[in-house]
This record gives structure tokens, C-alpha cells and sequence, in this order.
């Protein structure tokens, strides 16, 4: 990126700033809400304990010598992280370890009985049952009647306000959903994304939250392929929970379940999906990086070669956007096209906006955007963003 000026790395250590909340406040919410939620044992509760007291008042512990993935996190820069403050470390970081370690925590990675119990499913399960899931499947009954271009519009601002559905986000923030949201859009380069989806090859969607975000995703695609808009389609999970709410591949056989139960056309759209599923059109992926406390910029070279062979990468969310343009307060007139120059192919980014980190607004937007809100407007989740690199 020759043109950008060099623009710091987020930290979590300036006092009254959103990443340092994340870390003081959220992080040790999550811990209470994850003991509540299991009838966990001793072992499991001294875990957690040990952990609260680490990420708020200690320093980043390393892992256990035998964990099964010591020599990735060497990789990905633990040894340069150990000793130090989780505030003193990079945001983005820090985020990503206290999740490798709550599930360390809660016995995810095992030996033994809780090994691969997802410590974040009730949570999960409940926003995929709930009565918003069961209003937002019946209106696909509606849209069945509608033009081809239409459904395909209401389906992408469906996947981009599904990720206002953020569980780790209304863990902190509860009345964020409710909250009238101030017309959204601080850019749209839909247009674009329409054009580059021509019927030829694969779109690749890294996906992010579960459930009420996963659900309009899947039926995004399922469009998309229905109408010949791209030939086949990869979706991108984690390859264990992460964030409270990020989609492993359980959580799309969930969602999967969760529409062909549906009644109406939902089932309709999840039998195609389940077929495309059967016949390779639709294939999930789980690749390690997926969870990793780095930018898109460090990838390694076989998710490079595979994310460059598609025809265009769809980005959801928030965390991925950070990963997407780098983890730093850019003026938010830096040009998207320049910040994503390092990625392998034509990328899309679909986002509400739910963190400092954002680029790619024209000046009179962002001027409008602070005249009316101050800075609140970056991290409150009513405002999102369709950005595209062709
Ligand atoms: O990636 P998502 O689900 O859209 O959002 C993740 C999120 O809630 O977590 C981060 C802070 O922990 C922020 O980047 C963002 O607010």
C-alpha cells in the first residue's frame, strides 16, 4: 500500500475508547454469561476464574505446552504477545485469544466430556428459534411474487442488516437492535457487486454470525445460484466458536434444519440449498486462519490461492472487516480500493458498522455523519456499508 500514510494499530489501552470496553466489559460479561449457561464442573469454574482474573488484570499467559495448536499461534505471534497487558497488545490480538482460551477454559479442545460442546449454542439456538427468525422466514412467502432484481436486492440488505444480529455486540449494548437505526447506507457500491456476478465460477462468502445473519446469508445464496447468478458458491466458517456468535459449520446444519422445518417457501430454499450441498454447488470450508488474531493482509499462501481463484469474495461483518482493511484508525476517506489492494482477487465487504475502524466514505458523508451524531455512528450498529474492489 505505497500511497497510504502508515496509520497506527489499534491497541485496547486508551482509556474511554470502544476497544478498551470490549476488553473490561464485554470480555468478563461473556465469562458470567457462559458459566450461567452450563452446569459446568470445578475444573471448568477455576478455568474461568483464572481467566477473568488474566484478561482484566494480568497478562497474556501462554499456552499449554502440549496444546494441538502451540506451533500456529507461534505463527501468529504469541511469543510476542506472552507477558504483556491484553491492553498493551494488539486490539484485534487480544480479542482473538480470549476466545482461544475461554474455549480452553471450558475443556472445548478436550481430552475429556466437554470436548467440543460449543460454549456459546444456547445462546445460539435461542436467536435461531426465536419469533424475529420465524417473521423474517414468513416474508419470503411475499417476495416469491416479486421480479427477479428485487428479491435479489432484499435478499443482499437482508445479509447486510442480518449482521446487526451480532450476540457478542447485545451482550454489552442491549437495546442496540431496538434502537431506531438513521437510514443506513454510508455507502453502496451494490451496482458493482451486481455486475461482477455474472453466472460464471464461484462466489466465496466468509461468513459471520450464526443464526439470524447465517440464515438470510444461506438464502442469499441459495438465490444466487437458483437464478444462475454465480455457478457454484463456498462459505467460509470458523472452525470453532469464536466471538460468541460466529458461524461453525454446526451452526449452518442448524440453519439448514432450521429452514427445511420452516413452513412456506423457507423449507422451499433450504431443500435447494441441502441439494446444492449434495451436488458440490455449495461447499463450507473451515479454514484455521478463519479464527486467527491477523489481518486478510497476512494470509497464508493456500487460502491466497483459493480466495483469487473466485469470482468475487463477499466479507461479512464487522470483525472481518477490521481483518478485510487493517485494524487502524484510518481517516475514513482512505480509499477502500487502496487498504484492500493486498487481497487476492475482487472483494466485496457487507457490514453494519460496530467498531472505530471504517473506510472508503466520501468527505460530505462523513461530515454529515458527525455533524448529526458525533463518533457514535462508528460503533452503534445502525449504520452499514456495501463496499466493492473489482
Ligand atoms: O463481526 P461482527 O459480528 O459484525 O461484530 C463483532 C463485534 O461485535 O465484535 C467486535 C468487538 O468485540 C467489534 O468489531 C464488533 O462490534
Amino acid at each position: 500500500m505505497p500511497d497510504i500514510p502508515p496509520v497506527p494499530v489499534i491497541l485496547g489501552n486508551e482509556p474511554g475508547a470502544f476497544p478498551r470496553s470490549v476488553l473490561a466489559e464485554r470480555h468478563p460479561a461473556i465469562i458470567r454469561q457462559v458459566r450461567e449457561a452450563f452446569p459446568y464442573g470445578p475444573e471448568q469454574h477455576r478455568g474461568l476464574d483464572e481467566l477473568l482474573v488474566s484478561c482484566t488484570e494480568g497478562v497474556v499467559e501462554p499456552l499449554p505446552a502440549d496444546a494441538h495448536d502451540l506451533d500456529r499461534w507461534k505463527t501468529w505471534g504469541i511469543d510476542g504477545c506472552v507477558g504483556r497487558s491484553w491492553f498493551d497488545v494488539p486490539w484485534l490480538w487480544s480479542e482473538s485469544y480470549f476466545y482461544r482460551r475461554l474455549l480452553e477454559a471450558v475443556g472445548y479442545f478436550g481430552p475429556g466430556a466437554w470436548q467440543g460442546i460449543d460454549p456459546f449454542r444456547p445462546f445460539k439456538l435461542a436467536e435461531l428459534h426465536s419469533r424475529e427468525t420465524d417473521e423474517e422466514l414468513a416474508a419470503l412467502d411475499d417476495l416469491a411474487d416479486r421480479p427477479e432484481d428485487e428479491q435479489a436486492t432484499a435478499l443482499l440488505h437482508g445479509s447486510l442488516w442480518g449482521n446487526r444480529a451480532d450476540l457478542g455486540f447485545r451482550l454489552s449494548d442491549a437495546e442496540a437492535e431496538d434502537r431506531a437505526a438513521v437510514p443506513g447506507l454510508v455507502a453502496d457500491d451494490s451496482g458493482t457487486l451486481w455486475s461482477l456476478l455474472t453466472g460464471e465460477g464461484a462466489l466465496c462468502l466468509i461468513a459471520d454470525n450464526a443464526g439470524r445473519e447465517l440464515i438470510p446469508d444461506l438464502l442469499l445464496i441459495a438465490h444466487l445460484l437458483a437464478h444462475g447468478r454465480v455457478e457454484r458458491a463456498v462459505l467460509h466458517v470458523k472452525p470453532y466458536p469464536y466471538y460468541v456468535s460466529d458461524a461453525t459449520t454446526a451452526d449452518v446444519v442448524d440453519a439448514l434444519r432450521r429452514l427445511t422445518d420452516a413452513p412456506g417457501r423457507a423449507a422451499e430454499y433450504g431443500r435447494r440449498l441441502w441439494a446444492a450441498m449434495a451436488d458440490g454447488r455449495l461447499t463450507v470450508r473451515a479454514h484455521p486462519f478463519s479464527c486467527a488474531p491477523l489481518p486478510y493482509a497476512d494470509m497464508p499462501d493456500d487460502l491466497r490461492t483459493e480466495l483469487a481463484g473466485a469470482t468475487l469474495t463477499v466479507v461479512k461483518g464487522d470483525l472481518n472487516y477490521r481483518r478485510l482493511v487493517g485494524d487502524r484508525m484510518w481517516p475514513p476517506t482512505t480509499p477502500f480500493a487502496e487498504v484492500t489492494a493486498h487481497f487476492p482477487g475482487r472483494v466485496a465487504a457487507l457490514r453494519t458498522l460496530k467498531s472505530d475502524v471504517v473506510t472508503g466514505l466520501d468527505a460530505d458523508t462523513e461530515a454529515a455523519l458527525v455533524a448529526a451524531e458525533g463518533q457514535r455512528w462508528r460503533t452503534g450498529g445502525t449504520h452499514a456499508l456495501i463496499q466493492v474492489r473489482p
